[in-house]
This record gives C-alpha cells, structure tokens and sequence, in this order.
C-alpha cells in the first residue's frame, strides 16, 4: 500500500470515520473476512457502543480504528486526519504518533506499570506525547481528579481497588487529550452494576473532553448510558448504528480542563 496524505495544518475535531472497511487474515489457502465491509461514524462527544458475539470482528474493527491494523480495502479518518483512504495508508510511524498524540485506548487487561503511582502513570503518558514538561504533571492532577482518584494519586497500582486500577487505566488514555477513544471490553471482568457504572464514566469523560469514543462490548445491559448502539455479526453491521435515547435528551459536547 502506499502512502496518504498527511493533512496536519489543525484539522478540526471530526471524531472517527470508518467508510466501507474490510479486513481479512490469511486462513489456510483462502482468506477470512472478519471485518466485512463496515461503515461508522462516531461523531465528537459522543459515545458507540460496538456490540457483537465473540468472533464477530469487534476487536478487528478496534485495532482499524487504533491504527494498529491496516484495512484490505475502505476509508479510516481519526480527527480529521486521513489515516487509510483510496488503496493509501499512512506509514507505521505517522500512525505511532497518531496513536502518541491523539488516539487514547483502554485495554481489556489494566497493564499499568506496577513501579509507578496512579499520577506516574499519567504523567509519563504526557511526557511521551511531547510538549512542555512542566504540563504534565498539572495535566495528570486533572484527569486523576475528573475520574476522582486525586485521593490516592500517590498509590502504586497494588494498592488500589481493582475498580480504581480500572479508572487509572481509563484516566491514563485520556491524558493525551484525544480525538478518538477506543475502550476495549471493559466490563467483562465486573458485575453488572461495576460495569454500568464504568461505561456511565466513559461516557461522561466522552462528554466533558469532546473525544470521539468506540466502546466494544458484549453485554448489552450495561450500555444504558451510550449514545448509539452499532451491532456487528459476522463481521458485518447488521444496521445503522440506532441512537439510545432522543437526541434532545442528550448533552452535546464541552471541553474539560
Ligand atoms: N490474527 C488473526 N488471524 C486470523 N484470524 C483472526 C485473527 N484475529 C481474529 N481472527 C478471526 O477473525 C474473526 C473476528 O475476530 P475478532 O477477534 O475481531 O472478534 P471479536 O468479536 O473481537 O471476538 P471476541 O469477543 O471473542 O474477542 C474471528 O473469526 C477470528 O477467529
């Protein structure tokens, strides 16, 4: 593939665009299409819940998303920055940076540094993505505070709760402030009320910093909060992504901070 066009001159907040993706993986002789011709638009501010049985392409669609994987075919746009368009892609290290500087994921599994304090773990996201030093702890503080974990900043990751590791995890892809949110099963390990709870505060964080956010999820009864719901099987979409609630009824989107 080669290479697309890099438009860095400020673009403005546009969210997630995916336009008719395919992915397939090699399979023996043959190929198999685990993302099979998917189009999505997660606009700023707002929250897609990604919803589908196991097998169903949910974290191949995430990593198209996060940059990390490459479409056979399709168009993929993170905050305005054409990352894959017309059979092009950026080159590994422009996405690097896109991920570095405006694309935040929440893993499934915390993978929090266990030396480093619940602030450390932000601050050293803040200095990886350039800028001044003397922001990032201040930036850190912040978001700490706005997933209310100031209380125990200090504290190395064994001697949190596994629902305040959680938070740290989601604090530290926000530290970067991106344009796009790609949180990956994140209730699998809670009960249903923890679960809700953590996508109510996906939800809202989505809210207050105007990210555009994917949520992949396979339970259903969490996602109360969301602000649509995108149902994939087989690979394929099985209709418009459908609004949770009436739009009046949503807030639109702020800036924190
Ligand atoms: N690296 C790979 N090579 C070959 N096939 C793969 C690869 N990754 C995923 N697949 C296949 O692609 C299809 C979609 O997988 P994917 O992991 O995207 O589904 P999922 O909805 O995220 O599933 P789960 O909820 O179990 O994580 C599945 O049939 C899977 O077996």
């Amino acid at each position: 593939m080669s290479t697309a066009t890099t438009d860095t001159a400020g673009p403005a907040r546009t969210g997630l665009v995916l336009e008719n993706v395919t992915l397939t993986y090699p399979d023996g002789t043959s190929r198999l299409t685990a993302v099979d011709d998917v189009s999505l638009t997660v606009p700023p501010g707002s929250t897609t819940a990604l919803l589908g049985p196991s097998g169903s392409g949910k974290s191949s669609l995430l990593a198209v998303a996060a940059t990390l994987t490459v479409p056979d075919s399709g168009r993929v746009a993170v905050g305005g920055i054409e990352v894959v368009a017309d059979g092009a892609a950026l080159p590994p290290a422009r996405c690097a940076e896109l991920r570095r500087t405006r694309i935040g994921i929440v893993f499934q599994q915390h993978r929090l540094l266990p030396s480093l304090t619940a602030l450390e773990q932000l601050t050293l996201v803040a200095h990886l993505q350039g800028g001044r030093p003397r922001d990032a702890e201040p930036r850190a503080r912040a978001v700490l505070a706005a997933v209310g974990l100031e209380e125990v900043a200090d504290r190395r990751p064994h001697a949190l709760s596994g629902g305040q590791r959680q938070r740290v995890n989601i604090a530290r892809a926000l530290v970067n402030e991106p344009d796009v949110l790609l949180v990956d099963e994140p209730t699998s390990a809670l009960d249903h009320e923890r679960g809700e709870q953590v996508v109510e505060l996906v939800t809202s964080l989505t809210r207050a910093t105007g990210a555009a956010t994917l949520l992949v999820s396979h339970d259903e009864s969490t996602l109360g909060s969301v602000d649509a719901v995108a149902r994939i099987s087989g690979g394929r979409l099985l209709a418009e992504p459908a609004p949770t609630r009436p739009a009046q009824a949503r807030r639109g989107p702020g800036r924190c901070g």
